[in-house]
């Protein structure tokens, strides 16, 4: 089972996998009884990378191949956060996995492996750089979120950052009942949300019948929010993989139409695909640049989940930890602002346009929305909302406007 977490933190941090993905195409690989250690340790390990980084380099000097960095940090992991696993079994599973292929470094991963202890770890006395460590994120964050959103709000986020979630699941009322739902493989959390408690959500016979999708509370939310009622014309302007979409098209009662564009071909199937899976006759799919609908006309809702920084999902995506860049934040502003503009050009009078992001800055959420309507004064703020990143949940930031009536105006 280590060997398949070795290799599967291998193709994440050295070769660029998304983890949820790989996950999905790889976990089959590993035996079933192992899946959810196999999946804890994945998820934990990159979750902690910069601070099991930070561990090794405290007591490792020389540079020794990404191979045995990989197998230490996984095995510091397993050493500082899970108390299940006997510490003999954990260093004596990495001594014989470098004999595979790094024999020579089997002596060091033994002594450090025996040596290291949480407790002798040093943080920097500077509070955000310390925080920057504990947490597995570059200090830049920390700097941004306390002068954002003050410390405290800071801390805890941060913390929450680091949870495994629970997966959920959204029940497809229209080809399932709530007594389907009601045995020991779901709990319900709200309205349809359960969290499932199987391993291979897209196994199961529920998911393959078009039964159930994997949905996050906060995402789930936003599909709520646009109220997009059973007859409406609906326009999702960034739809792929297509999760609000179809959680709007059940809750439409597949009536109306919802038209779902997305700027990539192969992600444009994945909502024709999804569509299929869960029987719904109303979406139509479409690969178009969201800052080019022309011809699209009118529509009673629009929704604009634009791309984002993702900072709100870290727990889910922890990957995003390995990647994340400043510039990367600030490119995307111009492009989520052209979005909103665009989107909001096909909202009907009195009709409700939705900018939505799972990220946390303000300069992609509120920010974003007062220099819209400083420019835009046919339109009202309804309701704007963040979901901090909180227990058993990621982070999201939703916001409503309304189209007045040229009248009003
Ligand atoms: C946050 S994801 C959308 C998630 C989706 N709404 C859901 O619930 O499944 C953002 C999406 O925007 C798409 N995208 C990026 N730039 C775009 C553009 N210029 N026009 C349309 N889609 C774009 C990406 O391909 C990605 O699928």
């Amino acid at each position: 089972m280590r060997s398949w977490v070795l290799e599967a933190l291998i193709e994440v941090i050295c070769h660029g996998q998304y983890s949820n993905l790989y996950l999905k195409h790889h976990l089959k690989e590993c035996p079933s009884k192992d899946r959810a250690l196999a999946t804890h340790i994945f998820y934990g390990t990159l979750q902690n990378y910069g601070y099991l980084n930070y561990c090794v380099n405290q007591y490792v000097k020389k540079k020794i191949p990404n191979r045995v960095r990989i197998l230490l940090l996984m095995s510091v992991y397993q050493l500082f956060f899970l108390d299940k696993v006997p510490a003999y079994a954990i260093v004596n599973e990495a001594v014989t996995l470098t004999k595979i292929k790094n024999p020579s470094l089997s002596g060091l991963v033994n002594a450090f492996l025996h040596r290291v202890k949480q407790k002798d770890i040093l943080l920097p006395d500077q509070e955000e750089e310390a925080l920057s460590i504990l947490y597995s994120v570059p200090s830049w964050l920390v700097y941004m979120w306390k002068a954002q959103y003050g410390i405290q709000q800071t801390k805890t986020m941060l913390s929450w950052t680091q949870q495994i979630l629970p997966i959920y699941v959204r029940r497809n009322a229209l080809c399932s009942t709530i007594e389907d739902f009601e045995n020991s493989m779901f709990t319900s959390i709200q309205d349809d949300l359960y969290i499932y408690h199987g391993n291979d959500v897209a196994a199961h016979p529920y998911y393959q019948q078009g039964k159930m999708s994997i949905q996050d509370i906060g995402s789930y939310e936003i599909a709520c929010f646009v109220d997009a009622k059973p007859g409406m014309h609906v326009l999702d302007t960034c739809a792929a993989p297509g999760t609000k979409t179809m959680a709007m098209a059940e809750r439409m009662k597949d009536t109306g139409q919802i038209v779902s564009v997305d700027l990539h071909a192969h992600r444009v199937q994945l909502i024709e695909n999804d569509a299929k899976r869960l029987h719904l006759q109303i979406v139509k799919a479409l690969c178009k640049d969201a800052r080019d609908l022309e011809n699209l006309g009118l529509f009673d809702r629009v929704l604009c989940d634009v791309p984002c920084s993702g900072y709100g999902i870290l727990a889910r995506k922890p990957d995003i930890r390995l990647r994340m860049k400043p510039e990367d934040m600030d490119a995307l502003i111009p492009l989520q602002q052209d979005i909103l503009e665009r989107g909001s050009l096909h909202v009907k009078e009195n009709g409700i346009l939705v900018y939505s992001t799972c990220t946390i800055n303000k300069k992609e959420n509120e920010k974003q929305i007062q220099s819209f309507l400083k420019k835009h004064t046919d339109f009202v703020l309804l309701e704007e909302k963040t979901i901090f990143p909180n227990k058993g949940q990621d982070g999201f930031y939703m916001a409503k406007l309304e189209k007045q009536q040229d009248s009003l105006l």
